[in-house]
């Protein structure tokens, strides 16, 4: 199948996630070597979970599927443009390549404003519009002394 008939599908998904009252306009797939391995629409206000927009829902089932916690070799198609949150799951998640069809203006315009939080990026912490403070404790490098020490750990 062509990378506009995936696209096509996450776009469908998208619209039966708004007329099922499923939760927001929006759906991912996921495939690798040409075959669909997860897909899902937005369930923030099902789930009662504010990160379950659909790429991370993709994301989520793709790994349990592959029974792995990278995605290398899969693609994800998405019918907008992945929110910072998202973008980071894709590169922790290590996808191979993203497709979108719409971008972030046009969820903007739909007053899914998350273009704001890309600007929020390049503010230092602590002059975010949610403050970010760090706080000095003398133990603030413990976890990585205890990661960086440990022989058998399983690397990601
Ligand atoms: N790109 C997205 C923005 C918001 N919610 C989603 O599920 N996806």
């Amino acid at each position: 199948m062509t990378h506009q008939k995936f696209l096509q599908q996450a776009i469908d998904l998208a619209v039966e996630n708004v007329e099922s009252g499923q939760g927001g306009p929006y759906g991912a797939l996921i495939v690798k070597r040409g075959e669909i391995i997860a897909r899902s629409g937005n369930r923030v206000t099902r789930r009662l979970d504010p990160t379950a927009h659909a790429e991370i829902m993709a994301i989520r089932l793709a790994c349990r599927k592959l029974q792995d916690f990278q995605l290398t070799d899969c693609i994800l198609y998405t019918s907008c443009e992945p929110c910072p949150m998202c973008l980071g799951a894709i590169y922790w998640s290590r996808l191979h390549k993203v497709y979108f069809a719409c971008d972030r203006h046009d969820a903007a315009a739909a007053e899914f404003d998350d273009s704001f939080i890309y600007d929020e990026l390049a503010v230092p912490p602590a002059e975010r519009r949610i403050a970010m403070l760090r706080l000095d404790l003398p133990d603030a490098l413990r976890p990585f002394a205890a990661w960086t020490q440990k022989g058998d750990k399983v690397r990601y």
